[in-house]
């Protein structure tokens, strides 16, 4: 990988939303899935590898018990869109009769949310919710209107790094929401 690239494609981005807006968001969602979930002994899944620096921000802000866990479902590599959905790691913590929550960066097409939702139902969840930093708007969603049980921010349908997006396996560690120029 060419790494001046690398570095002019994040010098050359739009911000959509800054390390601030994202704060707020984060606190909007803390509050909103407390006031939904925080008597419900959850068990958290992380959908790697986007959903890492999400849920990273996102845990510490929730004040109840609940119990974390990881799933791996990926379907665009370092590639700018979508194709078949690949299960790198199937949960591996028993959700039979539990409160589940799906944490990931982004509701894009909802494919993977889709699939992850369906997994977790067949294997017995009592309630799955879940949520997303941002959701893109479009009218291509696996659904009509699909939307996550959570959403932080809705932003334009660009191709997005930061927060646990990346760019060719680059930039999930930016601190904010941006667009590649010209996609
Ligand atoms: O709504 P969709 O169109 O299905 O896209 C959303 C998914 O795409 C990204 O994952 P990706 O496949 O890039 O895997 P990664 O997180 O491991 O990079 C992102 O983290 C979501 O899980
Ligand atoms: N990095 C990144 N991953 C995605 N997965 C689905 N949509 C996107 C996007 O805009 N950016």
């Amino acid at each position: 990988m060419n790494l001046d690239e690398i570095r002019r494609i994040r010098d050359e981005a739009d911000c959509l939303a800054d390390a601030a807006a994202v704060e707020t968001a984060l606190e909007r969602l803390a509050h909103e899935i407390t006031t939904a979930i925080g008597e419900a002994n959850p068990i958290v899944f992380v959908v790697m590898n986007g959903g890492v620096i999400f849920s990273g921000q996102l845990l510490p802000r929730l004040p109840f018990p609940l119990e974390t866990s990881y799933l791996h479902a990926t379907r665009y590599g370092d590639r700018t869109r979508g194709e078949r959905l690949h299960w790198r790691a199937e949960p591996a913590q028993a959700v039979a009769g539990r409160t589940v929550l799906v944490l990931d960066d982004i509701l894009d097409e909802g494919h993977t949310l889709d699939a992850i939702v369906r997994h977790l139902d067949e294997n017995g969840a009592a309630r799955v919710f879940t949520a997303v930093l941002v959701d893109k708007n479009h009218d291509r969603k696996a659904r009509p209107g699909m939307r996550a049980n959570f959403t932080g921010l809705d932003v334009a349908d660009r191709f997005l790094f930061g927060c646990g997006m990346d760019y060719r396996g680059y930039w999930r560690n930016a601190p904010g929401i941006y667009a590649v120029r010209g996609l």
